[in-house]
């Protein structure tokens, strides 16, 4: 029933008249009235349009009024409507099985009007009330099942872990939150609620406004966009939020589901660290250096700054490593990059490219001077010791220098242009800085083409080997070759190694090309064996790289082995600095070679560390002294000071000596009477290719020993520029039995020297190129025991006696001189001699 509308009634009765009677007595109380004729009818009509209250005949035909009652009492749906029995039965038992039928109320026919009223209004009333129960109920359990949901909805919205909060589109506040939103932003949920998402921070209210109004016209899909949020504490907060839409009555509510992404943000900005840092200095990676150079240089430009790009590498870093060990060497790699990070000022760039080099980015408005005093400076500080676990450890750099943008615009060149002028700074003997320049793009391009053409000649085999004799200094006797690397370039003739040995070392090609030359000295040891030249031992140079990477034992036994050779036959000749490369792995490796025999001599001695004490060490047979002490040997008192040194010193440690680079007899008589062992260069020979060496070698094995002009006569040797005053000396002496030896200049007077055992000189003062006595000081060094008198055509007393003082000369006399003084003189020369000497 409508609390507001009129009741209904239902009349059922057979009788149309009742139906009739019953709706007029009910007209006046204002209650809407329907009829039906039988039960069938009463039950259709109740079930289409349930009435208030039911008048019902009890006797009717089909149902009656009992059945209906039943039937509508059964049914929830219409066990509320009151129904009134209206019969003409007055005794008792038709009532009562009214009332079990279910029906309220009674009324006899003929029916009272005020009864009838009575009765329909309490009905009526009761069934209000009861309807109004009924409707309370329904209210009551519909507001329970909200409030259930409610609570479901908020304990699954506390339950998350994600904040769930409810903003208004027109108050642009929130409405609700969960309880992770208060614990994740630090606030109470009611300080929550009197506040909007613009005050997290993240967006202004404007920009929130129009990305909710998005969301609601439905132009933004339900969004997910990240954001910085600040806690009630100040704290920033990574979040992660994702908004839906919903009605709300006349507003609309924003859903934002709001995930705390810190960890996941750490978690990136850790791999983003390592993916760009290197490990063991925190420096900046390669590929991080390349960017900030790239973003350097686009910032750069526009502004017209220029930048400066710096190469550093450690000088001999391998040798750390090798030595001290890897942790060692990281250890120095660390404390390296904190000094050079201690140099530079907070804009600049420092980065770890790989091993040992590092690259810097400097910003500079300045000339290129001040970027050399900024090298300069990184150079110094880098050489101070570094303490490495109880080891004092000291290093160099090298560093090359590019400029943006006048060497290059873009990074990569700028970065390859700085390697190349490191590798200058390198060159020009490490431990200093170099700028680019353009000669050396054009040095690289040919160095690249150089590496390409020699990769090819390993392949094409284009190499060949030359071979220089060597003789026993004493017997003439040959002492063995060099075998020495020659390169036949299609297009270019005969290459010698200093164009492209260089090269083979630095690009570690090497290592192939020296496996090489030792098999093909082999092979031809033993076609020497079987043929007219017999044993012969041949030298081969190897590099220092052939210790560290290959495996020259290997090499070397299998070589030998292959070709069948004695290993005393076979020599290897290496420098000191390849000595020095990887010392343990490299005495290991040549003291099992030597057991088998092999010879091991080293080569250049004198322009290395040059200690012999040190080199005790190693297991050596031979020395060879460097070129650059025999070109001057015989006119340079240092040189042959040095010289003699190392005989002396060498014999003493029973290693032989071999002089390289012979290229005068002079040389050679000077190093026989000091007892060098064996001399090697262009006196006997240029390098010279198989079939020729192999001819020479025929042709020397019955050669004697070269005569030797020294015998123990007394030799005055006389020098003047003058021919016609050498003529004059030479005939003053002819008769006196002196071996007579001339010469008309300082230089050749020393070539005369290194050849004879001379015991006075009489030398002229005035000389174009070197005068008298510079000559004799030299002399006095070089020969000691000779009696050295100056004819002056001056008389210069005081640069004499100095000369005298000194012992640079023994007598002066000037010219013209007195023919017997000067004989007499001359006599007590050779008389001086023989008291120091076996004369
Ligand atoms: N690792 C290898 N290095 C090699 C090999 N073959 C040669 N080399 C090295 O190349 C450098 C230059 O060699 P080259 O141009 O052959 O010069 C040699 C001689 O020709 C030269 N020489 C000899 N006698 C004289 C002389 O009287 N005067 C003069 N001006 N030069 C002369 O000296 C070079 C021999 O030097 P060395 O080996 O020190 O005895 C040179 O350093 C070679 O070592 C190779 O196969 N592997």
């Amino acid at each position: 029933m409508s609390l507001h509308t009129a009741p209904t009634i239902l009349i059922v009765d057979d009788e149309a008249q009742n139906r009739r009677l019953l709706a007029v007595l009910l007209r006046p109380e204002g209650y809407l009235t329907y009829t039906a004729a039988s039960g069938e009818e009463a039950l259709a009509a109740i079930r289409d349009c349930p009435p208030d209250l039911i008048l019902l005949d009890i006797m009717m035909p089909g149902i009656d009024g009992y059945q209906v009652a039943s039937i509508v009492k059964a049914n929830p749906a219409t066990a509320n409507i009151p129904i009134i029995m209206v019969t003409a039965h007055t005794e008792r038992g038709a009532r009562l099985a009214g009332l079990d039928a279910g029906a309220e109320e009674f009324l006899t026919k003929p029916v009272d009007r005020t009864e009838l009223w009575l009765r329909v209004r309490n009905l009526l009333r009761l069934k209000s009330y009861g309807d109004l129960q009924d409707y309370s109920f329904i209210l009551e359990q519909q507001v329970r099942a909200r409030t259930a949901d409610l609570q479901r909805f908020r304990t699954a919205m506390d339950a998350t872990a994600d904040a769930i909060m409810l903003v208004s589109r027109d108050s642009m506040r929130y409405v609700e939150v969960n309880a992770t939103s208060c614990k994740m932003l630090g606030y109470t949920r009611e300080e929550m609620l009197q506040q909007g998402p613009a005050a997290l921070g993240g967006w202004t209210l404007d920009e929130l406004k129009s990305v909710y109004d998005a969301i609601i016209a439905g132009q933004a899909h339900p969004e997910l966009c990240e954001a910085a949020l600040t806690r009630k504490d100040g704290t920033p907060l990574q979040v992660e939020v994702h908004r839906q839409a919903m009605r709300s009555a006349g507003d609309w509510i924003i859903v934002s589901v709001v995930r705390d992404i810190s960890e996941r943000k750490e978690a990136e900005q850790k791999l983003q660290h390592q993916a760009h840092h290197d490990p063991l200095t925190g420096l900046p990676n390669r590929t991080l250096f390349y960017q900030t150079l790239a973003h350097t240089l686009e910032h750069a430009g526009p502004r017209g700054w220029k930048v400066a790009v710096m190469f550093i590498d450690v000088d001999h870093f391998k040798n750390v490593n090798d030595t001290l060990g890897h942790a060692i060497g990281d250890e120095l790699l660390a404390q390296f990059s904190q000094r050079l990070t201690a140099c530079l000022r907070a804009r600049d760039v420092v980065g770890r490219l790989g091993g040992d080099e590092f690259a810097l980015i400097l910003m500079v408005r300045d000339d290129h001077e001040v970027v050399g005093h900024i090298a300069d400076k990184i150079c110094g500080a880098l050489r101070a010791p570094f303490h490495l676990q109880g080891y004092e450890v000291t290093v160099t750099a090298s560093v090359g220098i590019t400029v943006y943008p006048d060497d290059a615009a873009d990074p990569d060149l700028l970065i390859k242009y700085a390697d190349t002028a490191m590798y200058q700074a390198k060159h020009a003997g490490r431990d200093t800085f170099r700028f680019f320049t353009a000669q050396m793009n054009t040095d690289v391009l040919r160095r690249l083409e150089l590496e390409s053409a020699l990769r090819k000649a390993i392949d094409n085999g284009e190499f060949v080997l030359h071979y220089q004799p060597k003789q026993h200094i004493a017997s003439g006797q040959g002492a063995g070759v060099e075998a020495l690397l020659r390169w036949e370039r299609p297009g270019h003739g005969l290459v010698p190694p200093s164009a492209f040995i260089p090269t083979l070392e630095e690009t570690g090609m090497i290592v192939r090309v020296g496996q090489w030359v030792i098999e093909q000295a082999c092979r031809q040891i033993q076609a020497w064996l079987d043929g007219p030249v017999g044993p012969m031992r041949i030298a081969v140079n190897v590099a220092g790289r052939q210790f560290v990477e290959g495996d020259l034992e290997a090499d070397v036994l299998r070589a030998l082995g292959q070709y069948a050779v004695p290993p005393g036959l076979l020599e290897l000749e290496l420098t000191e600095t390849s000595l020095m490369l990887n010392t343990e792995r490299t005495i290991a490796c040549l003291r099992n070679l030597r057991d088998r025999g092999v010879r091991i001599a080293i080569d250049d001695f004198g322009t290395g560390y040059s200690s012999l004490a040190y080199l005790r060490r190693f297991p050596i047979d031979k020395l060879k002294i460097d070129i650059a002490f025999i070109r001057e040997l015989t006119n340079n008192p240092d040189d042959a000071a040095i010289v003699r040194a190392i005989i002396s010193m060498a014999h003493s440690l029973n290693l032989l000596v071999v002089a390289e680079g012979v290229e005068t007899a002079a040389q050679l008589s000077y190093l026989r009477r000091h007892d060098c062992d064996e001399a090697q260069g262009y006196f006997y020979s240029r390098p010279l290719p198989p079939e020729a060496i192999t001819g020479f070698l025929q042709e020397s094995r019955h050669a004697g020993r070269p005569a030797d002009a020294d015998a123990p006569e007394r030799t005055l040797l006389i020098i003047d520029d003058d021919p016609f005053m050498r003529e004059l000396l030479l005939t003053l002496f002819e008769h006196e039995g002196y071996r007579l030896l001339s010469a008309p200049s300082a230089e050749q007077a020393f070539d005369t020297l290194a050849h004879h055992d001379v015991h006075v000189i009489l030398c002229d003062q005035q000389m174009p190129r070197m005068e008298g006595v510079a000559f004799f000081d030299r002399v006095k060094t070089m020969y000691p025991d000779t009696f050295r008198i100056v004819l002056s055509g001056k008389f210069e007393l005081e640069p004499m006696m100095a000369a005298v003082n000194r012992g640079a000369i023994d007598r002066f006399y000037t010219k013209p001189w007195n023919d017997a003084l000067l004989r007499e003189c001359v006599r007590e020369g050779f008389q001086r001699c023989r008291a120091v000497s076996a004369l």
